[in-house]
């Protein structure tokens, strides 16, 4: 498993917020947004990198928001994962519109929007060079979307986990609680999880460290940035096991 240091990653998991793409809005997508999201992901693509992308909800529905708002548990939840469904396919037309091939994986089932999700048709479509969207989460409530990425990632073989965030790493504390936080360069999973470093769930990071995936975590807005990781730049946070 290569772990971008050395070699441009063959196949990658890209995990995009679902609030990074609505941009300065309260609410929803912002159109130009998901275009320049889309052409960065297709210029990789046409460099000859496999990318799949797990895609959040979290500009449309939160589980833990419609709690608060007298929503049972799992309700919630379905809700949060029926709005990466709508993000998914707002992403597949922003990618077809660029000319490239892309499916939607559904991880419940809903057959007239994508199909369900399947590790080995997921790595054969890769294969083909289509891009494929995992939508839905992991299809179980008290999950998260990073969650999903982790586990996806690891289905799918992926060299590297990408995490595309509204902070530029992984920081010694909140940096948006903390303004003296200091960002690390790189990191190891024991140490993320110890410290309880809140820049992914820890189901997810647990996730990671048990089956070797290595994740870097990076600044969505920063538009140069994914094309840099690629080329082998260290941006952002590389966390890796131990
Ligand atoms: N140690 C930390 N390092 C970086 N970010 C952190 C840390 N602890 C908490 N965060 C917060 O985590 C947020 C990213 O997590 P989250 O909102 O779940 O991301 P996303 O919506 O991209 O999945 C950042 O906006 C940041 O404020
Ligand atoms: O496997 C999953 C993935 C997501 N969700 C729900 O979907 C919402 C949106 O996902 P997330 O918060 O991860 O989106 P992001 O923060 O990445 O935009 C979550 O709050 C959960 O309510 C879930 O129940 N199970």
């Amino acid at each position: 498993m290569s772990d971008n240091k050395s070699q441009r990653p063959k196949r990658i998991l890209l995990k995009l917020s679902g609030e990074a793409l609505m941009g300065e809005m309260d609410f929803g997508l912002d159109p130009e947004i998901l275009k320049q999201t889309a052409s960065q992901i297709v210029e990789q693509q046409q460099l000859g990198t496999e990318v799949a992308l797990v895609i959040g909800g979290g500009n449309i529905f939160r589980g833990e928001g419609l709690v608060k708002g007298g929503i049972n548990k799992v309700s919630a939840d379905q809700m949060g994962m029926l709005a990466t469904v709508m993000n998914a396919l707002a992403m597949q037309d922003a990618l077809h519109k660029q000319g490239v091939s892309c499916r939607v994986m559904t991880a419940m089932s809903i057959d007239s929007l994508g199909e369900s999700f399947s590790a080995d048709k997921a790595r054969r479509y890769l294969s083909n060079g289509e891009i494929v969207i995992f939508a839905a989460g992991t299809g179980n409530p008290c999950f998260t979307t990073d969650s999903a990425a982790s586990l996806r990632a690891i289905e799918i073989e992926a060299d590297l986990l990408l995490k595309a965030t509204k902070v530029d790493g992984v920081y010694n504390a909140d940096p948006k609680k903390d303004p003296a936080a200091v960002r690390y360069d790189t990191l190891n999973f024991d140490d993320a999880i110890d410290q309880r470093l809140a820049v992914m769930d820890m189901t997810a990071m647990v996730l990671c460290r048990e089956n070797n995936m290595p994740m870097r975590v990076f600044n969505m807005f920063d538009a140069g940035a994914l094309a840099a990781i690629m080329d082998g730049q260290q941006i952002g946070t590389l966390v890796e096991v131990a």
